[in-house]
């Protein structure tokens, strides 16, 4: 089958390959421009499109253009004020949605676009290039402080890396320069490349490498990609509210069908009738829809901003608003990122050391030399426990041009040769030391993966790890080996069998002060809260139950994956079986939860209910408990800080990147600290319930005016112009802002706000509240028919209204509607503040009540002029009055009393459908 694959660099190498065939960068001037033709400059140019463009994007776009239909039929019927304000606004709302698009589109080209010096090794020599100019294939020499423009393999030298930018990651990460080794093919192997847009903060041996990507394809470039094209979202609360617009439209055109019908009947001429006709679907369509329902969206990320939490994808707040299940990393997330050495526990003596120079020697050394810190700014900066570990001892680091680096305590020295680097997959890491001319490899890493390996196991090893790490403590083995000979071309797996066991080191990890609030706030509004880490399971236990994640009396049963089999026992070590008993909290490992998925075992479901704490989990794994928390069609949001939660933060529906950079690209937030969380969901809540009322009052206003034009076409009739203008521009549009602006409520609340528009929970209330709005009308223009003084006016036109008392008494009904609904929809807590804190919509709410009392019952000549309306007699007009209170305190009580009982009883009805 022929397809089309991504043009990629450095194609299928060995490392050997690489070092061979671009270790002297590009050798002529015709390799280069053949380069330059296949990849492009070296930029990640997100074209801005131009202002011509995106006018007709947007003037094409299906609203706009029935926004202009619409424009024309009013001023075809002379609705000029009307028209021309509408226009007006059409205009505003396109140069808005213009500079917004162009000002979104700015900021990724910002985050986006960089050029800086580089130099560059070409035919021959070096020079300094613009990076724009710089092709795969280039050898180029590491820039210090200087953010990276292209992904670069390290082919000599050591780089100390900040990817706080690109990963969310806190600790510098070390890389290495590339082995030569003929087996190993390069698949962009982490340990080795310098990504574009991270900044190399130390260099060690001048270090060079060669470019592997520029522009799109680094890594940088990938993620600027997955915003501009974002995955599709799983919350379908948009593409619910154009079903919405679609079913309004129906009722439009039924409208239409049946008044074309009824008007040819009576001898209308027919292009007035259709005018008319088309008059009512340009009322039941409301264009203003999309703008209304994001104005909340826009206040949400002004607001999350405020409290230093950015927000590159708008839409993902609505979404926050639905999260109902957090994934929370351990280390450096719930925890500090900064450790303690407790001490160090060795098979010759059962307590453990403090004193560290009570150690063996050996254990010593491998504590000194094992691990990947580097000197910066005179401090050894690096994994934050080795970090603790090194400075618990009295050695010294020195650098060195022969080795990585010795490290001295005065009378030995250990001279680091190689390094086998940290991954969370490994779960290990390995150096090779020289001693007195002897050859050494020291590891340390997880025991599960260090003990397997050696020869000398203790036989209380496991005692001893699990009584650790159940007092949520860090453990981490180390062991050792001589080595007759070294082949720096060797992988660790090669060389890492038959070890000797020196001893655990058992570290502290404290929480951080805000984990237990944060956590206990999350529970008690019953969002489900997970840990997922790539610690011992019962490390993350602990810390589990000291959040209060793990409710107090609950069992706990812990599972992993021995001998392929799956095996569970309860926290006291007492094997026994799986069960889905209620109060019982579930503890398993990532090799657990795949061999089940990979069996396609119905017991997965046991774990989405009753699973906290997933452990020993590399980043793939954590990937996968997102993807089985998402199985059951709830919204999931992960929370992590380093490299290896980049997956599942992207993988999650939303994802908060815990990031000391002003804004991460690893996740559509970024907060610094754990409770930014709460943040995210309170203000994803009330905007989601700022859209639904926005839609609620735009539907409701449509049905209105819907009404109101189908009783006055009755008698050939129909509102005026500056009646539409009052109604559509200054209530609509003032209302639909000012509302917008209510700030999140201060608390979680236990319930989620509803997220599917179009579900019977949404649409009956609606159109019961629909019926209640045309009972009031039919009320008002009934009770003017039965004045004495009424006569039906004649010579009236649906197309050339004049005014009478008809549009009068129903223009006067539509205005207090629209109020009203506002009103009751404006609803306070449990997810936003009571409206009485949003000072402008309060403020605009009771002048327009007074203008609404004053229109109906005092209106002067003057104002009767401005509103196009007729005197009305008096005790008509307390009628009238009258009903429009009567039907304002029934349109409240519905909305705020029946409504919530009613949509109750129809979720139930409901939940058999899978919504979202
Ligand atoms: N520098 C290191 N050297 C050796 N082993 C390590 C090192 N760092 C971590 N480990 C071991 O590997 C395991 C997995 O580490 P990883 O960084 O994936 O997750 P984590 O930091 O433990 O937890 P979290 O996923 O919550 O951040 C650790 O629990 C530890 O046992």
């Amino acid at each position: 089958m022929r397809c089309f694959v991504a043009l990629q660099f450095p194609y299928t190498q060995t490392y050997s390959q690489l070092h061979e065939k671009f270790g002297k960068g590009l050798t002529s001037d015709s390799q280069y421009r053949g380069r330059l033709s296949l990849f492009g400059h070296c930029m990640i140019d997100v074209p801005m499109p131009g202002v011509l463009k995106l006018l007709v994007t947007d003037v094409m776009h299906p609203f706009f253009i029935f926004q202009i239909f619409s424009i024309g039929l009013w001023l075809w019927e002379e609705y000029y004020y009307y028209s021309v304000a509408i226009f007006v606004c059409s205009i505003a709302a396109l140069c808005a949605s213009l500079i917004e698009t162009r000002s979104s589109i700015k900021a990724v080209r910002e985050l986006a676009m960089y050029e800086c010096s580089m130099t560059v090794f070409r035919n021959g020599c070096w020079s300094e290039q613009k990076s724009h100019s710089v092709v795969p294939g280039d050898l180029v020499k590491i820039p210090l402080n200087i953010q990276l423009p292209c992904d670069i393999v390290l082919t000599k030298g050591i780089c100390l890396v900040d990817e706080c930018m690109l990963t969310g990651e806190s600790q510098p990460e070390l890389k290495d320069a590339l082995p030569v080794s003929n087996q190993l093919i390069y698949i962009n192997d982490k340990r080795y490349t310098l990504s574009s847009g991270t900044v190399p903060l130390t260099l060690r041996g001048d270090p060079e490498g060669i470019v592997i990507a520029t522009g799109f394809s680094t890594a940088k470039g990938e993620l600027v990609k997955s915003i501009l094209f974002p995955k599709p979202n799983r919350f379908k609360f948009y593409t619910d509210s154009f079903k919405f617009i679609g079913l309004m439209s129906l009722f439009g055109l039924f409208g239409f069908l049946w008044y074309l019908g009824n008007y040819i009947q009576d001898g209308e001429s027919l292009v007035d009738t259709l005018m008319s006709c088309f008059d009512l679907v340009t009322t039941i369509v409301p264009p203003a829809l999309p703008l209304a329902m994001s104005v909340g969206m826009a206040f949400a990320v002004v607001r999350l901003k405020e409290k230093k939490i950015m927000c590159i994808s708008p839409p993902s707040v609505n979404a926050a608003g639905r999260v109902s299940i957090i994934c929370f990393d351990k280390t450096g997330t719930l925890t500090e990122d900064s450790m303690t050495l407790k001490g160090v526990w060795e098979p010759s003596n059962q307590e453990i050391h403090e004193d560290l120079t009570t150690c063996p020697y050996e254990l010593q050394e491998s504590m000194a030399s094992c691990h990947s810190l580097i000197i910066l700014d005179d401090h050894l900066v690096g994994d934050p426990q080795e970090v603790a570990i090194f400075n618990r001892l009295n050695w010294k680091w020195t650098e060195s041009e022969e080795y990585r680096f010795v490290v001295t305590n005065g009378q030995h020295e250990a001279k680091v040769k190689h390094l086998y680097h940290f991954t969370s997959l490994l779960k290990r890491m390995g150096v090779i030391i020289e001693h007195n001319c002897h050859l050494k490899l020291h590891m340390k890493g997880a025991p599960e993966v260090i003990i397997p390996l050696c020869i000398n196991v203790p036989d209380n090893l496991s005692k001893q790890i699990f009584h650790y790490t159940k007092q949520g403590l860090r453990v981490l083995a180390c062991a050792t080996k001589t080595l007759q000979t070294f082949d720096s071309h060797q992988s660790l797996s090669e060389i890492e069998n038959g070890l000797t066991f020196l001893g655990l080191l058992i570290l502290q990890n404290h929480l951080k002060p805000e984990s237990k609030e944060t956590i206990q706030t999350l529970l008690k509004a019953e969002v489900k809260c997970v840990i997922s880490t790539g610690d011992a399971l019962l490390t993350g236990l602990s810390v589990a139950k000291e959040c209060g994640l793990v409710p107090e009396g609950n069992k706990v049963l812990i599972g992993d994956l021995i001998n392929e089999k799956p095996h569970w026992e309860d926290d006291e070590g007492n094997t026994c079986e799986l069960t889905n008993e209620k109060g019982t909290s579930l503890a398993l490992t990532g090799n657990l939860l795949q061999h089940y998925i990979s069996y396609m075992d119905p017991i997965v479901s046991i774990f989405k209910d009753q699973a906290v704490i997933f452990g020993r989990m590399s980043p793939q794994q954590k990937i996968l408990v997102i993807e089985q928390l998402q199985y059951s069609d709830l919204l999931v949001a992960m929370v992590g800080d380093g490299a290896n939660d980049c997956g599942a933060l992207k993988a999650a529906d939303v994802g908060l990147s815990l990031s000391e950079a002003e804004a991460s690209i690893a996740a559509p937030f970024t907060g610094k600290k754990l409770n930014s969380i709460i943040e995210v969901l309170k203000e994803g809540r009330a905007s989601l319930v700022t859209s639904f009322q926005a839609f609620k009052f735009i539907a409701f206003y449509s049905m209105i005016e819907f009404v109101l034009e189908n009783v006055l076409f009755i008698h050939q009739n129909n509102m005026l112009d500056r009646q539409f203008m009052y109604i559509d521009l200054v209530l609509i549009l003032i209302l639909a802002i000012t509302m917008s602006y209510t700030r999140a409520y201060d608390k979680l609340a236990t319930e989620l706000p509803p997220g599917v528009l179009f579900s019977l929970e949404i649409t009956v209330p609606i159109f019961m509240q629909a019926c209640i709005l045309m009972g009031i009308q039919w009320a008002a223009y009934y009770s003017l028919q039965y004045q004495s003084w009424y006569s039906v006016p004649k010579d009236t036109s649906v197309v050339w209204a004049s005014e009478v008392p008809d549009n009068t008494v129903l223009f006067l009904t539509g205005a207090a509607e629209v109020l009203f609904t506002c009103i009751a929809l404006n609803d306070g807590p449990p997810f936003r503040m009571p409206f009485r804190s949003n000072y402008w919509f309060t403020g605009f709410a009771i002048f327009f009540s007074f203008m609404q009392v004053y229109m109906t019952l005092v209106a002067d000549e003057v104002t009767r002029e401005i509103f196009q309306m007729v005197y009305l007699e008096l005790d008509y007009k307390l009628q009238l009055e009258a009903i429009l209170l009567g039907g304002f305190a029934i349109i409240f009580i519905f909305e705020r009393y029946i409504v919530p009982i009613l949509s109750r009883k129809l979720r139930t009805i409901n939940c058999k459908r899978k919504v979202i």
